[in-house]
């Protein structure tokens, strides 16, 4: 399989560690967006949208990372991280809406108009990023993992996000259950190592 990519992306890393937690092999196709590669036609026949991460499976061309997680899951017949259970689907489900919606969605406002645009810091931006860790702080009371007792694709994806956070100076002390999560996630998710290296070169935007 293909997979169209850039090591510092959150979501693409996000896709890297579940490719490693179902033993799924990627060819990896470094797409340099810095350089416009991404709008070039040959990429753009593959996927109209234009962003990375992208998968391709023979004839078969997916994107938003994770749709790719699970489809990879599915694919390779890992259940346990998205179990059939329909309650329990339902929750990775929020927590996955949750990660996509809110929690990198506030990162993404807060930080890209800084890095890519140059424009100043925005208090307001900055506290809708802590009320979001705030929300997931609240989800992890009680509980091990992102939608219960055992890691699932939710952690794979937020652990994608909340190291970006990290990596950005943003302080995860303050959120115990977050961090408690954090450094668990760090020695059990899957290709943790893939998503560090990933953090490393993200962590070159904010020099
Ligand atoms: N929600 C999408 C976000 C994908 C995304 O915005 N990727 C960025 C890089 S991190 C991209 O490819 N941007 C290029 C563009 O939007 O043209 C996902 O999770 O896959």
């Amino acid at each position: 399989m293909d997979f169209y990519y850039m090591p510092g992306s959150a979501p693409c890393r996000a896709v890297q560690m579940t490719a490693a937690a179902v033993g799924a092999d990627l060819n990896l196709k470094f797409l340099n967006l810095m350089a416009g590669e991404h709008m070039k036609p040959e990429f753009t026949k593959i996927n109209p949208q234009h962003v990375i991460p992208t998968l391709v499976d023979g004839d078969f061309a997916l994107w938003e990372s994770r749709a790719v997680c699970v489809y990879l899951i599915e694919k390779f017949g890992k259940e346990e991280l998205f179990p059939k259970c329909p309650k329990a689907r339902a929750v990775i489900n929020q927590r996955l809406y949750f990660d996509m919606g809110t929690l990198y969605q506030k990162f993404a406002d807060y930080y890209y108009p800084q890095l890519f645009a140059k424009a100043p810091a925005d208090p307001e931006k900055f506290k809708a990023m802590e009320t979001a860790m705030g929300f997931f702080n609240t989800f992890l009371d009680g509980s091990k993992y992102a939608a219960g007792d055992s890691l699932t694709v939710a952690d794979i994806s937020l652990v994608a996000t909340v190291s970006t956070y990290d990596a950005a100076g943003f302080d995860l002390t303050k959120y115990p259950n977050v961090n408690k999560w954090f450094q668990l996630c760090k020695s059990t998710v899957p290709g943790y190592d893939i998503n560090q290296a990933g953090i490393d070169e993200f962590k070159k935007f904010f020099d």
